[in-house]
């Protein structure tokens, strides 16, 4: 597999031990990679990083196959920060030509590829405004426009819809995935979970400047599957002889003779053997379907489960 972005051990320290540490990741070409983690985690001292804005303590970092820093592969990122502030005596337009200039984008057919960059971020007829006119989600729609003036292979976005009204948000979420049919890579730097379940396929889950986990989320939520259990006829010990299973159960749904249930399992080939235990006891099973966990729930699972552990260090 063609890694387009690979860290080895990452690190990046501000005083008092905060930043990102030893952080060691690959992202696959063509995927949306969702680098997720609560406010504070390293998010964007990681990305910072990983462009080469900022030096890291220790660690290495390679883009699409050039160690960073390497003004060879920087030609072919883009990058929307979180943290943004253009000149705002500029008017949008101006401020494209100065990104396309320092992205030494050809003068020939500049204009049209301008004019088309503020169509698709909806600002067409705001490019001759000044930026000091513009809304917040205005700014970062033209932030976005900023980061793909140099038609790039990868594109990285920190928290790119934080401005931006669920209209915004569809639409970013939309380019998104274009970019992906074209062959994109997209590293996004969120907290909305949410939304970044509908975009990712790959996801990397930060804590306290450690890289807790990183995967295909759907694979990763397989780590505890959960299944919707109707029954009836349930004994007077009920859930509770699975106590030795390491078994979760929360009640969901009461009708007339049956209950629904969703159990939490430590592992899938449970999910046959607790079928027959059912009947086995005597109790009628009407429905078993496994259940998808949401992003937000793996996120939550993999963040407690570290928070949990004895080895946290509280950078
Ligand atoms: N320039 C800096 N100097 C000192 N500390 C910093 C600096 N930048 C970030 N930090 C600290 O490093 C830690 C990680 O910050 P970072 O901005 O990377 O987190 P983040 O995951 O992107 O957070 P958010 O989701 O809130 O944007 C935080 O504790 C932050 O206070």
């Amino acid at each position: 597999m063609e890694y387009v972005i690979e860290t080895n051990r990452l690190t990046k320290l501000y005083e008092g031990n905060k930043g990102c540490r030893e952080i060691t990741l690959q992202v696959p070409r063509g995927v949306v990679f969702g680098f997720l983690g609560p406010n504070g985690a390293g998010k964007s001292t990681f990305v910072r990083t990983l462009l080469g804005l900022i030096h890291p303590n220790s660690g290495t970092a390679s883009l699409l196959g050039h160690p960073v820093p390497s003004i060879a592969s920087r030609k072919k990122v883009g990058y929307l920060p979180e943290l943004f502030r253009y000149p705002d005596w500029m008017t949008g337009r101006q401020l494209l030509d100065l990104h396309a200039d320092l992205s030494e984008v050809p003068r020939v057919g500049r204009k049209k590829k301008i004019s088309d960059l503020l169509e698709k971020v909806g600002l067409h007829q705001r490019g001759e405004d000044k930026i000091r006119g513009y809304s917040k989600g205005m700014q970062q729609r033209i932030g976005i426009a900023t980061a793909l003036i140099s038609d790039p292979e990868v594109i990285f976005l920190d928290e790119p819809t934080s401005a931006l009204d669920p209209i915004g948000r569809k639409e970013v979420r939309d380019m998104i995935r274009e970019w992906r049919e074209q062959g994109k890579t997209v590293f996004l730097n969120s907290h909305l979970l949410s939304e970044a379940e509908t975009v990712c396929n790959h996801v990397a889950i930060i804590n306290h400047g450690h890289l807790v986990v990183q995967g295909d989320w759907r694979q990763l939520s397989a780590v505890e599957p959960q299944v919707e259990v109707t029954v009836s006829d349930m004994d007077d010990y009920g859930w509770e002889s699975f106590s030795g299973w390491g078994m979760k159960w929360e009640q969901i749904d009461q009708g007339e003779d049956r209950s629904t249930w969703l159990l939490t399992l430590s592992e899938e080939k449970q999910i046959p053997a607790l079928v027959s235990a059912l009947t086995d006891r005597g109790m009628k099973v009407y429905q078993v379907t496994p259940r998808q966990q949401s992003l937000e729930e793996l996120f939550m699972y993999w963040v407690n489960r570290k928070e949990n552990a004895a080895h946290v260090d509280h950078c």
